[in-house]
């Protein structure tokens, strides 16, 4: 059984996208002497050149540059063996897919991998320890990208269910925003705990109809990130809810937000498509009248506050 300090083949690991988690990543896999590519469409470097004999190839591009970027490594050749592994939390709004499933519609001779899991950048950067979950349906390549990133500070897990991984990393965001708005109006730690679990309960129910495995939605891709992200200020998405809690403007925000907030597009996707299969998501639908102007933070409160009494195993 390998460990975290033992010595891996040197790999060439292409990142695409030089952003906050990128470039963690970068440097996650630099330290375990990787030699790393680090492409960015503003950067010197080509993704031809980037890709030139890659074993693996990460996106770490947020959700709206993921159909663009994928188009054009469509047009280039790299080695089939190359992995594909996916680190972006979101959803496609024209096919309401997940980044790994537009990976693998596109490169269907590739393995895919998800990577998801709790993963503040700021703090990995910092050096903090750290855990992951590297899924994929071939167990094998998701066994590589455990052994590229593994070190005694980022700990990584392996998974069979992609799908379920990858949800749990995605879904979370809407409510990390949701726990933003509940602790900017300073609700109390009873109400953001409260939150946390109802929405916990949300994110399975969706999930579960989407395809991933229960089991998955408890584990580090799942409740892991959720906890990180609604308890954390570092959070893009929770920043994104403290900030509409104060009444500022959705469109002020995101300008003055340093980075990608995933969850502002995800809510929007998850709606469109709970409602055309009838989910019932009572948090992700305040979340999203809040973000399109619908209502205001404490409208949404009382909304959830007043729904119907019921008991607690039930939607
Ligand atoms: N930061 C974090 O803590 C974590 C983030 N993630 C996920 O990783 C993804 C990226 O997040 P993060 O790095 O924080 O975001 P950033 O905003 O810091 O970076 C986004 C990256 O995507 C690139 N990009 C955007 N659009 C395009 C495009 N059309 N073509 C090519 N590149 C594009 C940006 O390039 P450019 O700079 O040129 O605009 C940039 O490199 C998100 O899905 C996020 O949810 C997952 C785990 C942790
Ligand atoms: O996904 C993340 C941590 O796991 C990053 O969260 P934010 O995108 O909200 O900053």
């Amino acid at each position: 059984m390998a460990t975290a300090s033992d010595s891996t083949t040197s790999a060439i690991v292409t990142i695409l996208g030089a952003g906050a988690w990128g470039t963690a990543l970068a440097g996650l896999a630099q330290a375990r002497g990787h030699q790393v590519r680090l492409w960015s469409r503003r950067g010197e470097l080509s993704l031809e050149a980037a890709l030139d004999k890659t074993d693996l190839v990460l996106s770490a591009i947020s959700m709206k540059g993921v159909p663009e970027t994928i188009e054009r490594l469509q047009s280039l050749s790299f080695p089939t063996s190359a992995i594909l592994v996916s680190a972006t939390k979101g959803l496609d709004p024209a096919t309401r897919w997940t980044p790994a499933q537009i990976w693998q519609a596109a490169f269907p001779d590739h393995s895919v991998v998800v990577l998801s899991g709790p993963n503040l950048s700021d703090e990995i950067r910092r050096g903090l320890p750290a855990a992951t979950v590297a899924a994929s349906h071939q167990l094998a390549a998701a066994q590589r990208v455990q052994t590229i990133f593994s070190s005694d500070r980022f700990r990584v897990y392996t998974n069979t269910d992609p799908l379920g991984t990858e949800l749990g990393g995605t879904l979370k965001n809407v409510i990390a925003i949701a726990a933003g708005v509940c602790d900017g109006l300073q609700l109390g730690t009873n109400a953001r705990s409260a939150l946390i679990t109802r929405a916990l309960a949300e994110l399975i129910r969706i999930g579960t109809h989407l395809g991933g495995n229960p089991e998955t939605f408890f584990g580090l891709s799942g409740l892991g990130d959720l906890l990180a992200t609604c308890t954390s200020a570092l959070s893009r998405n929770y920043q994104v809810g403290y900030a509409l809690a104060q009444g500022q403007p959705l469109s002020q925000i995101l300008q003055k937000l340093q980075g990608t907030a995933e969850g502002v597009n995800t809510t929007n996707v998850l709606i469109d498509l709970a409602s055309r299969e009838a989910i019932p998501v009572p948090v992700s639908h305040q979340v999203y009248l809040l973000l399109n102007g619908k209502i205001t933070a404490q409208q949404a409160v009382e909304a959830l506050m007043e729904r119907d009494l019921k008991p607690e195993n039930k939607e």
